[in-house]
């Protein structure tokens, strides 16, 4: 039963409800004809408002549509912030938010001042007209407007200077001229020098003429008497759309290294130096191409994808993007995001990316594109192929100490409302903090550890009513913070037989692993041990064969493997291991085991061992070194071949260390068993 007559009924559709949908129409078509749209999209918004005129207001898809079209008007087709190309203020910007990382900021000043080379070039103009006076009137005009122009006469002449050695931006030619036509110059010019973008402007202007042009390779075509307000606006957008491909082109930035390093916060800093929006795409754990790509719009709940996602609340066209994480992105059934990143950074292609739900290609090739990555090694090829990868490596406990104190402090005395109390760390504190409650390459778990001090402190203040606290030393950091959180694994321990302190690269920096080896009674079975790979299996029976071959020279029972099983554990079994780096450790370790002489601790070893005990070089000295140093080695073993890298490092990596260089595994011997 309705408590409504059928008229009362018609009267509260028509007066309420119908009328809400009509005039969100209505509002759209207003918000339709105030905004500035490309051609493609205009069309594309024409076509669905004609459809949403047709369809009824309560079905699912009217909504839809809806959002459709509101999305299309809300992209930022045209909207960009203009770059900031002062190379000075990005150089105080860089070093106002990091510490150190020269050879990172000047890379990144490198990249900045070829974009703003490539913005300050004078653009090249070609006019090709026979006749003089319209030559000349034109040359006077784009020469006062700051370009560089040269004239050509006829097609001839303009190919021969094209040929010559000049290359031009922008080639205005006449249609109707002797020796070669304007027509076979745009199709010789289109071969000869394909960047050059063509207008053609005409006294015979028909449409056969212009398709033919435009099919030509011309980008533009005009009719004579040209207008020089709209010529000047036509050879203004050619250029624009020029610059803004040359200067994205070129490779995308990738900061590679360990978690922790300032990769991100620089990335962040670019974007504040250029007066870009910053954008951060966390790409960890992405398996599905739609989350990039969008979802067609005839799914149920589809949305665009996330970079057109971003751009929208960006509000801008040419936003840095930052694609966090890029080593992490997974690959399954739903597709593989890896090969749409690869459109997505192609300057190529990215001018037109096409986004699922969007339906109509929107230009990224504005868009500053930053990756990041622990590991590149897990990046597929074709994706390495398109970044310059830009190395951050692990900090040295020096360098620690002034981020700490210069940046990390202040930044978290600010947070935790301490600016007036103004509290002090001394250098002892900072160092115990660094090394007893932090393992780390970067310094994330010391910003933390940093901010719980001035979160305390912070407690004190109010409880106390303190206004001046007393400077933070060694002692008060254990009662601030508890005990310590870590040991200096390879200080602490004690000398044993079999057991070896290698060192290690993962893509968390440098470590170390104890490398263990057992013999038992058995039936010469090689045991192994750790979720190894297969080279680092290799690795181990290399090292056992070259060990029973010289067995007697090592001072070793010839026999020794008659009836016994060798075991060789490398610990932390969950985590998979593997590469040839621990070649040498094992030899040490196998050594140490058969001739009953212990290992000593604080020797750290890296290096790759052939199968007659040669030393080959290994990769990751310096985060290697580091870990050595932060575990409390005093003496490292490695190849000889890595001399040169470690002639490249500071002293505060190398200069608390004994290094030794070794050529063979017989030279290591000496340094790392302990006399009996
Ligand atoms: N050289 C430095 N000088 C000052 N602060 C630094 C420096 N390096 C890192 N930091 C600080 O350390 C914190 C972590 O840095 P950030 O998030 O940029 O690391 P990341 O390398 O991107 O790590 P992840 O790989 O885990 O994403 C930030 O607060 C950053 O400001």
């Amino acid at each position: 039963m309705s408590f409504f007559s059928k008229k009362e009924t018609e009267t509260k559709l028509s007066g309420a409800e119908r009328p809400v949908s009509s005039r969100q129409l209505d509002d759209l078509k207003t918000r339709v004809a105030n905004t500035d749209l490309p051609l493609s999209v205009a069309r594309q918004v024409t076509s669905e408002m004609e459809h949403l005129g047709k369809i009824d207001p309560f079905v699912a898809e009217f909504s839809i549509g809806v959002t459709y079209v509101e999305l299309l008007l809300s992209l930022p087709w045209f909207k960009e912030t203009k770059d900031d190309l002062d190379l000075n203020r990005a150089e105080t910007i860089m070093a106002s938010h990091h510490y150190g990382l020269d050879a990172v900021k000047t890379r990144i000043l490198e990249y900045l001042a070829a974009k703003s080379l490539k913005n300050h070039q004078k653009s090249r103009i070609l006019i090709v007209d026979d006749e003089e006076v319209a030559r000349n009137n034109l040359h006077l005009y784009f020469t006062g407007m700051g370009h560089t122009v040269r004239v050509a006469v006829n097609g001839v002449d303009a190919l021969q200077q094209v040929e010559e050695n000049d290359h031009f931006d922008v080639m205005i030619t006449d249609l109707k001229m002797d020796k070669m036509d304007g027509l076979t110059l745009i199709d010789r010019i289109s071969k000869a020098s394909p960047e050059t973008s063509v207008i053609m402007v005409t006294g015979y202007a028909t449409v056969a003429n212009a398709v033919d042009a435009m099919r030509k390779g011309a980008t533009h075509y005009l009719s004579k008497p040209v207008q020089l307000d709209k010529l000047k606006e036509t050879v203004e957008e050619v250029l624009q759309k020029q610059k803004k491909l040359q200067i994205s082109q070129g490779p995308v930035l990738c900061f590679a290294g360990p978690p922790g390093t300032g990769k991100t916060s620089i990335g962040q800093a670019v974007a504040t130096s250029l007066g870009r929006k910053f954008i951060r795409i966390s790409m960890g754990g992405l398996r599905d191409e739609a989350e990039i790509r969008g979802h067609r719009r005839t799914y149920v709940g589809a949305m665009p994808g996330r970079i057109i996602s971003e751009i929208k609340r960006a509000g801008v066209n040419n936003p840095c993007i930052m694609l966090d994480e890029i080593d992490k992105i997974g690959q399954d059934f739903r597709g593989d995001p890896a090969s749409v990143l690869l459109e997505v950074l192609d300057p190529e292609q990215n001018g037109s990316f096409s986004d699922q739900y969007l339906d109509v290609p929107f230009d990224l090739s504005g868009v500053l594109f930053i990756a990041t990555a622990n590991d590149i090694s897990k990046l597929p090829g074709p994706l390495l192929d398109r970044l310059e990868v830009i190395d951050f490596s692990s900090y040295s406990l020096e360098e620690k100490l002034v981020i700490a104190r210069k940046y990390l402090l202040p930044k978290q005395v600010a947070a935790n409302g301490l600016g007036e109390s103004n509290p002090q760390i001394s250098d002892k504190a900072f160092e115990k903090l660094i090394i007893e409650y932090t393992q780390e390459s970067g310094v994330r778990g010391l910003t933390r550890e940093i901010g719980t001090i001035c979160r305390k402190l912070a407690l004190q203040v109010i409880q106390k009513n303190a206004t001046v606290l007393p400077e933070i030393d060694e002692s008060s950091i254990t009662s601030l913070l508890g005990p310590r959180k870590y040991r200096q694994e390879a200080a602490d321990g004690e000398d044993r037989v079999g057991v070896v302190t290698s060192l290690v690269w993962t893509r968390f920096g440098g470590g170390i692993m104890f490398i263990e080896a057992l013999r038992m009674q058995g039936n010469t079975n090689l045991i192994l041990t750790g979720s190894l790979g297969e080279v680092l299996r290799e690795s181990a029976q290399t090292a056992l064969s070259y060990i029973r071959s010289n067995a007697k020279q090592l001072g070793i029972d010839p026999d020794f493997y008659e009836h016994s099983d060798i075991h060789v554990h490398l610990p932390a079994g969950a985590v998979s291991k593997d590469g040839p780096s621990a070649g040498l450790a094992i030899g040490i370790s196998l050594i140490s085991l058969l001739t009953g002489r212990p290992v000593c601790r604080t020797v750290s070893i890296t290096g790759e061992m052939t199968l007659t005990g040669y030393v080959l070089p290994v990769g990751g000295i310096r985060e290697k070194l580091l870990a050595a140093l932060r575990s409390g080695c005093t003496k490292v073993v490695l190849p000889a071949e890595n001399r040169e890298d470690v002639a490249s490092l500071s002293d505060d990596v190398t200069g608390h260390l004994e290094l030794v260089y070794v050529e063979t595994l017989d030279d290591a011997i000496p340094h790392l068993l302990c006399a009996q």
